[in-house]
């Protein structure tokens, strides 16, 4: 019988086909484990308000022994009022032919009111994950626009990117996914990001030592990882959305149950100038978390296809930078 009081946890995009996927493993505990009670507090834009209460209603029909209120919204200010985990999901997602940067005019603007109405009222010790894209642009934004919210309580998602990673490295070596540690997603949750395996390690041993072929990491690994997202829309029709959830899911839980010794995740934080990323900029880094704060990890070295790679993804996310104060978004 749980006995603690319930954590408020906001979702954006109730009613999408991530939130879809999203708020029932909530509910059922698996986002911060069998011991927590949740209150849910749903956002939606007004025209998808109704498909929301749907969506209340399927979540009464479980009866989850956790959950412990649903409240719906249309104003952000309401929605995120004494929150303790935000996630930022409602955006528009691309269609076949487009980058998630061409996304920036469409659903930027989403991403400023949201990160001051955070600021505004959420708890005080609140977390907040952006999974609508463009990503770390938008938890960009949203950070910009919460001046009295720690910097480091803004993460943008590219745990997907990060477990697809896992998974082709598995798939190529034979290895349970278990035995693999210290893979790394660098810079953009774009076709631009940095899926690096010069630090991983499968059973122990180094991860290129085990594959023992370059050319796979170069132009099949890398490309892979990168683009698997249109590789998703492509075959479905419609942008990944029970792997994003299951993303969300295991980078909260992470960061709060903190990362297993001698492993990290990737995640896209505010940089505070490792790794020569720019200050503040929200850029994806290996990091391990204690419970509370991620950090990033320190002192890897990097070969020079890897500094190319990763400078390359930074250079998009000041470019995108350079987008959103040219449309004004910050
Ligand atoms: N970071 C990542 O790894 C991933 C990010 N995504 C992104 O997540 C976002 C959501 O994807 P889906 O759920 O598939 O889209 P969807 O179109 O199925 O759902 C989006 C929902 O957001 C709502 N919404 C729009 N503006 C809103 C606002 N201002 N406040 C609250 N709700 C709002 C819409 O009404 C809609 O119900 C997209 O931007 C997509 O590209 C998707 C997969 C992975
Ligand atoms: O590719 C997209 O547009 C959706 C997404 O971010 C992903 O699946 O990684």
């Amino acid at each position: 019988m749980p006995a603690a009081s319930p954590v408020h946890v906001t979702v954006t995009g109730a009613a999408g086909q991530i939130g879809y996927a999203l708020l029932f493993r909530i509910a059922s505990g698996q986002l911060l484990g069998p011991d927590t009670p949740v209150r849910l507090h749903l956002l939606e834009v007004p025209q998808a308000v109704k498909a929301a209460e749907g969506v209340a209603l399927e979540l009464d029909d479980c009866a989850f022994p956790l959950l412990a209120g649903i409240d719906i919204h249309d104003d952000a200010t309401e929605a995120f009022a004494g929150t303790n985990v935000a996630l930022l999901v409602g955006a528009r997602p691309r269609t076949a032919g487009m980058e998630r940067g061409d996304l920036l005019s469409a659903n930027g603007g989403i991403f400023g009111p949201q990160g001051a109405a955070i600021n505004a009222g959420a708890a005080q010790d609140v977390r907040v994950l952006v999974v609508g894209n463009p990503a770390n642009t938008n938890a960009f934004i949203a950070a910009a626009a919460a001046p009295d919210v720690p910097k480091d309580r803004f993460t943008a998602m590219t745990r997907l990117d990060h477990n697809r990673a896992v998974g082709q490295l598995a798939a190529r070596t034979g290895a349970p996914v278990t035995d693999i540690a210290r893979v790394t997603i660098w810079g953009n949750h774009s076709a631009t990001q940095y899926p690096d395996l010069l630090h991983a390690t499968v059973g122990g041993r180094p991860a290129l030592e085990v594959v023992g072929d370059d050319a796979w990491v170069r132009d099949t690994f890398i490309p892979t990882v990168a683009k698997r997202g249109a590789q998703i829309i492509e075959a479905r029709g419609a942008s990944s959305a029970a792997s994003a959830a299951n993303a969300a899911i295991d980078h909260v839980r992470t960061w709060v149950d903190g990362t297993p010794a001698g492993d990290w995740t990737s995640a896209g934080v505010v940089s505070d100038g490792s790794y020569g990323v720019p200050e503040g900029l929200v850029s994806s880094f290996p990091v391990t978390s204690d419970g509370g704060a991620w950090q990033i990890v320190q002192g890897l070295e990097l070969d020079g296809f890897s500094r190319g790679r990763i400078d390359a993804s930074v250079e998009e996310l000041v470019d995108e930078r350079e987008a959103v104060r040219a449309l004004g978004l910050a």
